[in-house]
């Protein structure tokens, strides 16, 4: 953990994310959206998600950054949209200090704003989650990971004592 911030980490495998989604988008159903905008990058994969489940066809873009890894900077906003959201579901996904929220809801003031987790300072920007996670929690997300070896508990034990 590179960031005083955050103490612990949440691994996020495929799997759970995909399920994870799956949830949210129970408590999203019945409901009629003109369309999806996703909060690029990381809103990507759970707005595919969801416009599957949902079937949504209509799929645009925000795309703000940050992020460099852990080290938060001043939100940068590359391409924004032209109309206020109504009617349209806003997708990221997850929400931290809120700063990336706050900015996308001023631009989409009148969106269903969702992400799949939500950490206690940046939930009241969004009007829907699945699962909370502690602000001092890095969330680790499978398309930041990659399968690799690992040695056996006995060679690391032997490795920490030489
Ligand atoms: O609530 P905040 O503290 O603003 O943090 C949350 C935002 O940070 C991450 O995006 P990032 O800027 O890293 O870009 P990415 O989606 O391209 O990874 C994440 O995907 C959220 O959009
Ligand atoms: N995980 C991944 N990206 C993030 C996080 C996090 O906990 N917070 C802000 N961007
Ligand atoms: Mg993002």
């Amino acid at each position: 953990m590179s960031t005083e911030r955050y103490h612990n980490q949440f691994t996020i495998s495929w799997d759970r994310l995909h399920r994870d989604v799956r949830m949210l988008c129970h408590q999203l159903i019945g409901r009629d959206f003109k369309g999806i905008v996703a909060v690029t990058r990381g809103g990507l994969i759970p707005a595919a998600l969801i416009a599957r489940e949902l079937d949504i066809r209509l799929i645009d873009t925000v795309c703000i950054k940050s992020y460099e890894h852990m080290e938060q900077s001043s939100i940068n906003v590359l391409k924004g949209i032209d109309h206020d959201g109504d009617g349209w579901l806003l997708v990221d996904d997850l929400v931290d200090t809120g700063k990336t929220a706050g900015a996308v809801r001023e631009m989409l003031p009148r969106a269903h704003f969702v992400t799949i987790y939500a950490k206690p300072e940046g939930r009241p920007m969004v009007d829907q989650y699945l699962t909370e996670v502690a602000q001092d929690t890095w969330i680790q997300f499978p398309w930041d990971m990659g399968i690799s070896f690992v040695e056996p508990l006995v060679d690391q034990l032997r490795t920490r004592k030489e």
